[in-house]
């Protein structure tokens, strides 16, 4: 299988901070990865320069598509990342227009979008006027219309409610499992991690490194039921243990307010 994203040595300083690596990583052509780490750890950082938005102080990350898709890579931002001069039905299909979809299939895709993540009723309204869970639905249908070949996601359902997460979750489970996108997905959730991942990669605390990269064994199609077996809660223990070690360490530098 060819490599979509090879991270190899990534590494970026904010002037004198470390936030991320020496980091290598190789994400398989069609694989979903979830990637769980302490906070501030690099994770964002990470997304970023796969996405090309932010250099990396040092190594390189090549990405390599299929070209079947008219949208190579695309991101879903934590802070929505959507135009708040633009009404929520312009900010999809705006985006949908700019990458070369047509006018009546960037409708047809705005509409079908909007109404899969609850927003037809306000596709006039301005992100101003909705919730900050709203104004990330609207970033994730645009992405879900973009159907980039590699689907980057930070956090992006943290500030939904569990019944909204709930949906969106199998939502992007059934789409992925049709498409084998390549998708990447930060989440603080392990649950979330197993739930969705074909691997979960567990990032030290800053600057970030991979300290565990564990396949998930469940199989495909995977429904919401797979978290109550005895298999999911070993797995997620297994997880927590690598992840607790991490989330001590970052905890100490923040009580001890070192910067190293
Ligand atoms: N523009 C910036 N200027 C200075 N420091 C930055 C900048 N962006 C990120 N950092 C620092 O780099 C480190 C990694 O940040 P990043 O946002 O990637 O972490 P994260 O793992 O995504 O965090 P969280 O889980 O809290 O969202 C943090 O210490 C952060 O403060």
């Amino acid at each position: 299988m060819t490599a979509a994203i090879l991270a190899e040595g990534v590494r970026r300083d904010f002037g004198a901070v470390s936030g991320l690596g020496p980091l290598d990583l190789t994400i398989d052509d069609g694989e979903f990865v979830c990637v769980v780490g302490p906070s501030g750890c690099g994770k964002s950082t990470f997304l970023r320069i796969v996405a090309g938005i932010l250099r990396p102080t040092a190594g390189e990350v090549t990405i390599a598509t299929r070209g079947d898709g008219k949208v190579p890579l695309s991101m879903v931002f934590q802070d929505h990342g959507i135009y708040p001069w633009k009404t929520v039905e312009q900010n999809v299909r705006f985006a949908l227009e700019v990458n070369g979809f047509g006018r009546a299939e960037a409708r047809q895709r705005t509409d079908h979008w909007l109404g899969q993540l609850g927003l037809a009723e306000f596709r006039k309204a301005y992100p101003s006027t909705l919730s900050g869970g709203m104004r990330q639905r609207v970033g994730i249908a645009r992405a879900f219309a973009l159907d980039p070949e590699i689907l980057l996601m930070d956090e992006p359902f943290a500030a939904l409610d569990a019944q909204l997460r709930q949906v969106l979750q199998e939502e992007l489970l059934g789409l992925w499992q049709r498409d084998r996108r390549t998708v990447v997905f930060v989440t603080h959730s392990l649950e979330e991690a197993i739930l969705l991942g074909d691997r979960v990669v567990v990032m030290s605390a800053r600057p970030g490194r991979v300290v565990r990269s564990t396949e998930v064994p469940f199989e495909r199609p995977r429904a919401a039921a797979v978290r109550d077996s005895a298999a999911f809660a070993d797995l997620k223990a297994q997880l927590w243990d690598c992840l607790r070690h991490e989330v001590d360490a970052y905890l100490a530098t923040v009580s001890g307010g070192t910067d190293a």
